[in-house]
């Protein structure tokens, strides 16, 4: 009984913010970069360097940085949970970071599986309402993988779904893990989906869903995205089970090029690691965790304990994910000089890690890309 109240509570709470957002939903959801030049000239930055590989990838990104006089002052934080009221919440230091400097680049953070703390990736993604996950992958060019024409954009609803984290024991035996969508959250991505095809020269947006299963969800889902394709006549809409997508794309990955895919949480949770195996793995795929007031990038894979500590993982994916934010912070020059050194560093094939065939340490590859940036 007490958990069906609880349930009925948080769907009012649900339909409440639903109302309020409304206005909001509708005006253009692009975030802009409001950071501020320091008196030194720089950006600060926040940095969270996280868990498994997480602080050996940061610290080659910050090498790379360093070596390429990129004007950013990185603000180090930690986010080790720590109890709060009977919950596990992240430092109050780390929140007041992103609050101030409105972009962090984040290393992977480690989950309990099955037990434990709630996701701290979810508690930054819910706290900062980062309601668009974007998720490019992009073949290498030069690099050698089964398809070299992968092109894709998947942008991910960040905020709700299957991750909503809503699960309840009925009775012994029974549980239920609630789905939430709302027609705010679906609006607000799908409309910030539309901007990104039209920002990036792209054509097409598929909105891909499971509506013939979960006929109200999903269903609810895509009739925000049809009412949002309406006001964005240049740019064409159409729909895909989700099924379907995933045996087409690793078919043959080139109609999905040059389009933006977006779907609910949990598909592209899942879409997008598929993607990366497209293209040559987890260690290559980027991401930016869109919000109105404040963007964290982080990579598309976790904390690799399986790799950690060893100086074997690739830190290519933070990379590019840094390079998004610089992107977003209108640092392009310095994101070109960046990708060319590291992308001309995997296809050459001499310096690169294990995961993509070779026999580089981090900290090998991470010099490679270092004397190209200084050479130049
Ligand atoms: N956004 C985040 O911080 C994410 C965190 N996680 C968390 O990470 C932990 C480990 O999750 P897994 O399922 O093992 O996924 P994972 O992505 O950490 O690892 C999957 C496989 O890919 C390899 N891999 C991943 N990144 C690599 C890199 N940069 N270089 C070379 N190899 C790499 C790993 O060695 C492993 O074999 C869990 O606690 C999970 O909850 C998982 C995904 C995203
Ligand atoms: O929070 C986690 O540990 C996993 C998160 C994840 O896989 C994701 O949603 O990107």
């Amino acid at each position: 009984m007490l958990a069906h109240r609880s349930i009925v509570g948080v769907a009012q709470g649900a339909f409440r913010s639903a109302q309020s957002f409304r206005q909001y939903a509708s005006a253009s959801p692009t975030a802009a970069f409001a950071g501020h030049k320091g008196s030194n000239g720089k950006y600060t930055v926040t940095l969270i360097p996280g868990d498994g590989i997480g602080p050996e990838i940061s610290e080659s990104v910050k090498d790379i940085y360093a070596a390429a006089n990129v004007p950013i002052e990185w603000e180090e934080v930690s986010v080790t949970p720590v109890l709060k009221g009977g919950k596990t919440v992240i430092p109050d230091a780390a929140i007041n970071s992103v609050k101030k400097n409105t972009v962090a680049l984040k290393g992977p953070l480690a989950t309990p599986i099955g037990k434990g703390h709630v996701s701290l990736n979810l508690t930054l993604r819910r706290t900062f309402k980062l309601f668009a996950n974007v998720r490019p992958c992009v073949s290498i060019k030069g690099f050698k993988t089964p398809y070299d024409n992968v092109n894709t954009v998947l942008i991910r609803e960040n905020t709700e779904g299957e991750y909503s984290g809503i699960e309840h024991e009925i009775v012994d035996g029974v549980v239920q893990s609630i789905k939430l969508i709302t027609w705010d959250a679906s609006e607000r991505v799908a409309r910030y989906a539309f901007h990104y095809a039209q920002a990036s020269g792209r054509k097409r947006v598929t909105a891909v869903h499971k509506a013939n299963i979960m006929k109200m969800s999903d269903g609810m889902f895509l009739s925000a995205c049809r009412q949002v394709s309406k006001d964005f006549p240049g740019i064409a809409y159409d729909e895909d089970l989700l099924d379907r997508v995933c045996l087409q794309i690793v078919q043959n990955p080139q109609p999905y090029s040059n389009r933006v895919m977006v779907m609910p949480n949990l598909y592209g949770d899942i879409l997008s690691d598929m993607c990366a195996g497209l293209i040559g793995g987890l260690g290559l795929t980027p991401s930016g965790n869109i919000g109105r007031d404040a963007s964290i990038f982080e990579a598309v894979h976790g904390s690799a304990p399986d790799i950690a500590g060893m100086g074997l993982a690739n830190p290519t994916a933070l990379l590019l994910s840094s390079l998004m934010m610089l992107r977003h912070m209108n640092l392009n020059e310095h994101a070109a000089k960046i990708e060319e050194a590291a992308l001309s560093t995997i296809a050459e094939g001499k310096m690169i890690t294990g995961d993509l065939g070779g026999k580089a340490s981090t900290m090998e590859y991470t010099n490679a890309i270092i004397n190209k940036l200084t050479k130049a």
